[in-house]
């Protein structure tokens, strides 16, 4: 589903050269829940913008939902999902306007924009929540409304920036499962940022640890903590990895 070879950017500016990602190499199958760590600065952001077609490579190659990410950029748009960090729908729309409104967007019929929406609401559990302006949601059912934009013209693939930072710890267990049960029943591949190693751990079928621009370690949470030691938790393989800790980085940004 992503195939990804040497894949760099460098910032270049009068002040500084910045070389963000110094050649990536990552894969992903049909159908993984894949996350990608790292510290503040490792190139996270850059990697998630330049295989969403946001930002051009300065270097390396790319396949993304089998589609050639520099020769065929508007057909990876046409296949993929993202579901920015930031939140998509303003606070005082209509979540079902904007949905509707964006299905438009993507070229559906009146009709079609309807039902599709209405399908969605239902699938993440937003059923009567369609006139309710975003303001008055709760950070859970925002999350989700955002993720609904992501899939209305039904992706294959569907990248997640940082998807429950500032959600209790509740409203982000619900999220998981929102997105294992998108996995199960509609055999999404989904491909996410995070700062939780807990979320990583309980949600991701591998993860990808990248630092200073390059991917230092990946691997299922379960083989990487087994080769810590008995008991270890993705933490510890984390600050073995890159020395550092995550949650603090997590907590400063
Ligand atoms: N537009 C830019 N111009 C110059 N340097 C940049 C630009 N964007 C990012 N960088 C630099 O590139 C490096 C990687 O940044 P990036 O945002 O990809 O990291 P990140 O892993 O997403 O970090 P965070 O966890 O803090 O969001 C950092 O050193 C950052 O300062």
């Amino acid at each position: 589903m992503i195939h990804a070879r040497g894949l760099r950017r460098t910032y270049t500016s009068k002040a500084a050269t910045v070389d963000a990602v110094r050649g990536v190499d990552l894969d992903v199958s049909p159908g993984e829940i894949v996350g990608f760590l790292g510290p503040n600065g490792a190139g996270k952001t850059t990697t998630l913008r330049m295989l969403t077609t946001l930002l051009r490579p300065t270097g390396g190659t790319a396949t993304v939902a089998g589609r050639d990410l520099l020769a065929e950029p508007a057909e990876v748009r046409r296949r993929i999902g993202y579901v920015p960090q930031g939140g998509t729908v303003g606070p005082a729309s209509r979540v079902g306007d904007e949905l509707r409104l964006q299905a438009r967007l993507y070229g559906m019929d009146a009709a079609a924009a309807r039902s599709r929406v209405e399908a969605l609401l239902g699938r993440l559990e937003l059923a009567g929540m369609d006139a309710r302006p975003a303001a008055s949601l709760s950070g859970g059912q925002r999350r989700r409304v955002d993720i609904a934009m992501g899939l209305l013209h039904e992706p294959a693939l569907l990248f997640l920036d940082e998807p429950t930072t500032g959600l209790d710890p509740q409203s982000r267990a619900g999220l998981w499962e929102h997105v294992r049960r998108l996995r199960a029943e509609h055999g999404l591949t989904v491909f996410l940022s995070t700062h939780y190693l807990e979320e990583a751990d309980a949600l991701c079928d591998r993860v990808l640890i990248i630092d200073g621009g390059r991917i230092v370690r990946e691997g299922a949470p379960a083989a990487l903590k087994a080769e810590i030691g008995p008991g270890a938790t993705l933490d510890e393989v984390f600050l073995a990895v890159t020395g550092r800790e995550l949650r603090e980085q997590g907590a400063a940004a």
